[in-house]
């Protein structure tokens, strides 16, 4: 059953419990590039008191270091090795199996310059809209040019996602052998544009499998490859003295419940208090697996609570 983190439970050895945080990005630091009030100052404190702080993140849109400029520029301390977005994840698996093709990247340039500091060889990354004045047949027959070297595509959220990108992905995927990756299956980002829904990864994966009958390799939350990345670089860390901090149930509490980490849900970002009920009620395993330890309002109650944050 989930409990609010209040005084009676802070107080009760909770900091004591952990070593290490978790602690997801989007919708618990910041939503888009804006910090989420009292974020910087919970999770800086929580450093200076000793804890591993780890940033990971389903968002490939960003290498490891621009997320960590990003955290300069918003005011959180951090370091390179201890941030652990998808895009880095795919560096990751790829050198894991010895890849040594080429990539096509239904993605963006966070997934480039991962792939770049890599070494391994990618197509460029970016627009690749279908010209206005041609009928896709003749232009796809004439124009559509597909790479021999390529023996793996990765798809992540690309806001410049198109027809041709489209067809190259699915036709790279005609090959049994050509690797496929997804860097997550989130189907929407939150934002405050309630009156839109807001494609994500996820919804490209669904198109893309709805044509070629693949499913991708899933490195994100709540699929393990991220947090294996992280046992890998931080052997020593206790699941039993961990604890993940998220927005998500689906993605984030899932992922916290599966590895025996602690799970604490703040309400800033896509999962609210009725998500949760739902979960506790429902029948179904996975479903009771996406259910918080803790839940707060924000990351600044917890701040509060340590006396950081007036
Ligand atoms: O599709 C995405 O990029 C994700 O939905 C989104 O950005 C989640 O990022 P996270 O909450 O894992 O930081
Ligand atoms: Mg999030």
């Amino acid at each position: 059953m989930t409990k609010k983190l209040d005084a009676t439970v802070f107080h009760n050895g909770f900091l004591n419990s952990f070593d290490f945080v978790l602690t997801d990005c989007d919708g618990v630091l910041w939503n888009r590039n804006e910090a989420i009030p009292g974020a910087k100052e919970t999770i800086n404190a929580l450093q200076d008191m000793g804890k591993t702080v780890i940033f990971v993140t389903n968002n490939s849109s960003k290498s490891r270091y621009e997320y960590h400029r990003k955290c300069e520029v918003l005011g959180f301390k951090s370091s390179v090795d201890r941030i652990f977005p998808t895009s880095y994840c795919v560096a990751v698996y790829l050198k894991s199996i010895d890849f040594k093709k080429k990539v096509y990247v239904l993605g963006s340039s966070g997934i480039a310059g991962e792939l770049h500091s890599a070494g391994i060889p990618f197509l460029p990354v970016g627009p690749d809209p279908m010209p206005e004045t041609e009928y896709w047949y003749n232009w796809v027959a004439k124009e559509l040019k597909l790479d021999s070297e390529v023996g793996a595509v990765v798809v992540g959220f690309d806001q410049h996602v198109s027809y041709p990108k489209l067809v190259k992905t699915v036709s790279y995927l005609k090959d049994p052998n050509c690797v496929y990756i997804a860097t997550n299956i989130d189907e929407q980002f939150q934002t405050d544009l309630k009156h839109l829904v807001i494609p994500g990864t996820g919804a490209f994966i669904r198109a893309v499998e709805a044509v070629s009958g693949r499913t991708p390799i899933v490195l994100g939350k709540p699929a393990k490859f991220l947090y294996d990345c992280i046992k890998y670089q931080y052997p020593d860390l206790d699941p039993s003295k961990g604890i993940i901090i998220g927005d998500r149930l689906s993605t984030d509490i899932l992922l916290g419940r599966s590895t025996g980490l602690r799970t604490l849900l703040v309400l800033t970002g896509v999962s609210d208090l009725n998500e949760v009920e739902r979960c506790s009620n429902s029948n179904c395993e996975n479903k009771q697996m996406m259910v918080p330890d803790y839940y707060l309002p924000s990351l600044a109650d917890l701040g509060r609570l340590m006396g950081v944050i007036q």
